[in-house]
């Protein structure tokens, strides 16, 4: 694979925000399935119009046109009861809600009143109503991801959560995804997924009802949904396809830096990036990699050799601060950082949904059970968005309580704004209340 140095390395890393890049292999199923090769913003227009229109019935067709079946939208009460799975696994789920409930329990989320001699200034903080949580499920039952959405939602103190996820070919949702929502006390769950489930909880359907933000990660169908009903209801941001990037330097071990790449490429659709001080290391962790990769089992090792082939970018840099400045440039959903000594790489880091920091804190272990969401902003949007978080589920409502004696004070001024814009009414209405001080 090529070793990309300097200005061609900032040149692969830099993100081309005007355009979403789509595999062929996406564009190729779409010619399969609607005749055309539709782009999946194309796609998904006609999903979001269908849905908007016809509701449920447009669901289960779009449902049955890509996925191949036509499910039963919601999961009943009695079967969310009776979901049953493997008691390790029931435990792990448990303690991944209690870690990332644990973590999200930390953020500040609440409000403030300042009373003053001149009267009360604040910001009041209110859960959202209803949130809509998509759980990814393609390929791979993302049951963690029900985890890592739906409990900085709860935490916020959102009363309704309303999930949906795509069912499996049996037309059925993985038992654990159930449990875990049992476990979270959250009783509306649908089977439906892609752009059509973005568009229920966006227009609300018959059996769906509507929700004032829609938060989760997604494929590129999904994604491109969230972007186009924003305004519409709000979204937390635009998790797409993974992607990783390691800065590495000659401490680090092949083996972590090639497996930690591998557990990221075998999500669809990722893009890992390696940067390293060292020549040598590149070398070894792709040889590495091409032994890992042929000991996975398939379908894994197909998807895994699908990001390293099509998207793996390899570069080696002059020194760790060229590996933070084309890291902060790239923007990634993970910065993990296998160096001599990582933490005193973190001043360095601008931009990035999360950092993992040294050998123990492998990003694979923060999809799990490591605490904070691994729901995280991908394609470069780390410039400007966050992980999710409690903040994401609550609005903040500003709190204006001056008494007359502030007003005697502040009032003039605003007056005087006021008839600079032009704006007389405005500066009536503050001269009444002066006015009558007098
Ligand atoms: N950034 C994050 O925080 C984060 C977290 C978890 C998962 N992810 C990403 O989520 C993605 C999950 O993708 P997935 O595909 O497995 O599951 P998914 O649930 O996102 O998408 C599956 C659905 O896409 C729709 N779809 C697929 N092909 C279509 C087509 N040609 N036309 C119309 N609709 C189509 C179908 O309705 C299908 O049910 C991965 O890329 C993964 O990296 C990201
Ligand atoms: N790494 C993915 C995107 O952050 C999330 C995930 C869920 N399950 C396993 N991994
Ligand atoms: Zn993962």
């Amino acid at each position: 694979m090529q070793i990309l140095q300097g200005d061609a390395a900032r040149h692969a890393l830099s993100r081309n925000f005007s355009e979403i890049p789509v595999p062929e292999s996406v564009l190729a199923r779409n010619e399969q399935l609607y005749g055309e090769r539709l782009t999946p913003e194309q796609v998904v227009e006609r999903i979001l119009a269908d849905v908007k229109v016809r509701g449920d019935e447009a669901l289960l067709d779009w449902t049955q046109k890509v996925d191949g079946f036509r499910p039963t939208l919601k999961v009943s009460d009695e079967d969310i009861a009776a979901a049953e799975i493997d008691p390790e696994l029931h435990a792990a789920i448990r303690l991944a809600i209690r870690r990332v409930t644990d973590f999200y329990q930390k953020q500040p989320a609440h409000g403030w009143i300042d009373h003053g001699p001149g009267g009360a200034l604040g910001q009041l903080v209110r859960p959202l109503s209803r949130v809509g949580v998509y759980v990814p499920g393609g390929l791979a039952p993302l049951i963690s991801t029900l985890i890592h959405t739906a409990v900085p939602a709860l935490v916020a103190g959102v009363p309704e959560i309303i999930v949906t996820t795509p069912p499996n070919r049996d037309g059925q949702i993985h038992p654990a995804i159930v449990v875990a929502a049992r476990e979270l006390g959250i009783s509306q769950v649908f089977r439906v997924g892609g752009a059509q489930a973005i568009a229920a909880l966006a227009y609300g359907t018959e059996s769906i009802p509507r929700v004032d933000k829609v938060a989760g990660p997604g494929n590129l169908f999904v994604v491109i949904a969230k972007k186009l009903v924003f305004g519409q209801v709000g979204i937390e941001s635009l998790p797409g396809p993974t992607e990783t990037l390691v800065i590495a330097d000659d401490s680090a071990s092949p083996r972590y830096v090639a497996a930690d790449l591998l557990a990221q490429a075998e999500h669809l659709g990722a893009e890992p990036v390696l940067v390293s001080t060292s020549r040598q290391l590149l070398t070894q962790v792709q040889a590495e990699i091409g032994g890992q990769l042929e000991a996975l089992p398939e379908p894994n090792r197909s998807w895994a050799r699908d990001s390293i082939q099509s998207r793996m970018k390899i570069v080696l840099a002059s020194d760790l601060t060229e590996a933070l400045e084309l890291s902060n440039l790239y923007a990634p959903e993970h910065l993990c950082l296998l160096t001599r000594d990582p933490w005193s790489l973190l001043g360095g880091v601008r931009r990035a949904g999360g950092v993992f920091v040294g050998e123990a804190s492998m990003e694979a272990l923060g999809d799990y059970v490591a605490g904070p969401s691994h729901v995280m902003p991908t394609g470069g949007t780390a410039r400007f968005m966050s992980p999710v978080n409690v903040r994401d589920f609550q609005t903040i409502i500003s709190i204006v309580g001056v008494n007359a004696a502030e007003l005697a004070q502040i009032g003039p001024a605003a007056t005087v704004l006021a008839r600079a814009e032009g704006l007389e009414a405005h500066a009536r209405a503050i001269e009444s209340r002066l006015s009558e001080q007098d």
